[in-house]
């Protein structure tokens, strides 16, 4: 199957504005269609996972049974992967990793008005400060395609995803044959 439109992945500490970018590049009236893909809910949509850990208030992802319900989807392309991982994605389907960073005094505050309890407020946060998922992305992807991205304000919601659009369309140009 020929890939006609790129894969991409939006990841980034949970709070960081992953969904609300996602959503709104998959909305954006472009001549290319984007399908969102938020990865908890497709999970828990399609019991994609081992278990339910209460202490943690989380599903514990069955990454093989997530891949294998992946792969058909992500043939033809056109997909935002909205995950807080990357690792379990295979390069060969993705075409660019975006990891949205936030300060984390108002990751802080995105996630208490979230309702999160404490304890995984702290983890997020220093998640954050550490870089987790940004060196994941780097250790799992070539360097050309991993992009870091600050989603601290609304403007700079809106720029990001101007920015990725204009990314899709230029990909879309420069491959008129698909990959
Ligand atoms: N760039 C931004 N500037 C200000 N608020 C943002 C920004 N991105 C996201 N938010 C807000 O932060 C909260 C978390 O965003 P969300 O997209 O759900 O994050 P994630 O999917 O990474 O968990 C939401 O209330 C959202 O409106």
């Amino acid at each position: 199957m020929v890939r006609r439109a790129p894969n991409i992945v939006v990841t980034g500490t949970p709070g960081t504005g992953k969904s609300t970018t996602a959503e709104l590049i998959a909305g954006s009236s472009t001549n290319v269609p984007m399908r969102h893909f938020n990865i908890s809910e497709l999970v828990k949509q399609n019991n994609l996972y081992e278990r339910y850990d209460e202490e943690w208030d989380s599903y514990v992802v069955d990454e093989d049974k997530l891949l294998d319900w992946l792969e058909p989807q992500t043939a033809d392309g056109g997909l935002i992967l909205d995950w807080h991982a990357c690792e379990p994605f295979p390069e060969r389907w993705i075409d660019l990793v975006v990891v949205l960073r936030c300060d984390h005094t108002k990751l802080w505050e995105r996630l208490e008005a979230r309702g999160y309890p404490l304890k995984k407020i702290q983890e997020n946060n220093e998640s954050e400060i550490m870089e987790v998922i940004l060196a994941e992305a780097r250790e799992n992807y070539t360097q050309e395609i991993v992009v870091e991205l600050a989603s601290e304000s609304t403007d700079e919601l809106q720029a990001n995803v101007e920015r990725i659009v204009q990314w899709i369309e230029n990909w879309v140009n420069d491959h008129p044959d698909g990959v």
